[in-house]
C-alpha cells in the first residue's frame, strides 16, 4: 500500500518516462563506454553494458588512450583491483574525458581500506568526474577523505547513513554523488533524490555495483547535460532488471544471468509500472 503511494507519486512526477526515454537512446545511439576496471567485474560489466544496448570497451593500457578515449562517448574509472602501473592511464583517460567535455564516472571501490587507495581517489577527484557512484562506506570514506572500518569492498553502513556525507562530497568535488544500496541516494549536493529498485540479493553477486556504475556512464553519455537525472535513471533500470530477475531466480548465480536477461528485455510497460523514483529534498 505505501509502496503504490510512492509509486504512484513518482509516476505523477515522470520519471518512469524519463528512464524509459534514456534507456531507449542507449539502444538506438549505442554509445560507446570506456571501462578502466578491476579485473573481478570485467565481464559483467561488459554484459550490463551490451545488455542496455551500449558498446563497452574495457581498455585500459596508456599506450592507446590518445587514440582511443576522445571517441568514447563516457567514460568508467574503477579503482577495485588498484596497482601502482595502472593509475597513471585512469588518470590519463579521465584528463582526456575532461578536456574534450565527454563524462567521466569514478568508481571509488573500497575507498577507506588503505592510503594507497584513498590518496588514488582523492587524486582522481581533482580530475573533476561528472559522477561518483560508491556504496555508503566508500562514500563516507572519500568525503572525510579518511581510511573507515571497512569490509573492503562491502559496505558496513546503509545508504541513508551516508546523505550528508553524498552532499558534502557532491559540494567539494562538483560530481554528482551516488549511494547505492537498499535505497540507491542521488545528490548534486542540494538536491536529493532515491531510488528504491532491486533486490537484497543483488549484493550477492561481484560487480553489481561495478556494472551499475557503468551503466551510469552509458546514461549520462545520452543526457549529459543532465547528470543528476541520468544517474538515478540508471539505478532504478539496473534495479528493475534485478526485481525481474529475481523472479526467475534460484540464487546468485541464475540471478546473475536473469538480471542480464531482463535489462535486456525491459520493455516501456515494466519501466512505467516499476521504476520508483522520489525526491528527498
Ligand atoms: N538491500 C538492497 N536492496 C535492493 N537493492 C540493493 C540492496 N543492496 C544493494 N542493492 C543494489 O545492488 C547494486 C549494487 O549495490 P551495492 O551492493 O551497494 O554496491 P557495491 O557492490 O559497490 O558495494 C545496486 O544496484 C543497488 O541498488
Ligand atoms: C571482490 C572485489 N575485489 C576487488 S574489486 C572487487 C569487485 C567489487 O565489485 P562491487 O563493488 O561491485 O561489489
Ligand atoms: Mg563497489
Amino acid at each position: 500500500m505505501e509502496e503504490d503511494k510512492v509509486r504512484g507519486k513518482a509516476e505523477a512526477s515522470g520519471w518512469p518516462a524519463r528512464a524509459w526515454r534514456l534507456l531507449s537512446a542507449i539502444r538506438s545511439e549505442s554509445p560507446l563506454i570506456q571501462c578502466i576496471t578491476n579485473m573481478v567485474s570485467m565481464d559483467l560489466m561488459a554484459n550490463t553494458l551490451l545488455s542496455a544496448g551500449a558498446s563497452p570497451a574495457m581498455i585500459h593500457s596508456a599506450d592507446e588512450i590518445p587514440d582511443f578515449t576522445p571517441h568514447a562517448r563516457a567514460l568508467c574509472v574503477n579503482v577495485g583491483t588498484l596497482s601502482a602501473d595502472w593509475l597513471p592511464a585512469m588518470k590519463l583517460a579521465a584528463q582526456f574525458a575532461s578536456q574534450s567535455a565527454k563524462p567521466w564516472v569514478l568508481d571509488p571501490v573500497a575507498a577507506g581500506a588503505s592510503g594507497f587507495r584513498l590518496k588514488a581517489c582523492l587524486e582522481l577527484l581533482e580530475l573533476k568526474p561528472t559522477v561518483i557512484r560508491g556504496n555508503a562506506s566508500e562514500v563516507i570514506a572519500l568525503s572525510k577523505a579518511s581510511l573507515g572500518p571497512t569490509k573492503g569492498v562491502d559496505s558496513s553502513h546503509e545508504s541513508t547513513d551516508a546523505v550528508e556525507a553524498a552532499k558534502s562530497l557532491a559540494q567539494a568535488s562538483g560530481a554528482i554523488v551516488a549511494v547505492s544500496g537498499a535505497v540507491d541516494i542521488v545528490t548534486d549536493g542540494e538536491r536529493v533524490v532515491g531510488a528504491h529498485n532491486g533486490v537484497p540479493m543483488m549484493q550477492r553477486i561481484t560487480a553489481t555495483g561495478c556494472s551499475v556504475t557503468a551503466l551510469i556512464a552509458a546514461f549520462v553519455a545520452v543526457d549529459p547535460l543532465h547528470a543528476l537525472e541520468a544517474t538515478v535513471s540508471a539505478l532504478s533500470i539496473f534495479g528493475v532488471a534485478g526485481e525481474m530477475g529475481m523472479n526467475l531466480a534460484k540464487g546468485p548465480a541464475s540471478l546473475r544471468m536473469h538480471l542480464i536477461d531482463s535489462l535486456y528485455g525491459l520493455d516501456d510497460a515494466v519501466v512505467h509500472s516499476r521504476v520508483t523514483i522520489t525526491s528527498f529534498s
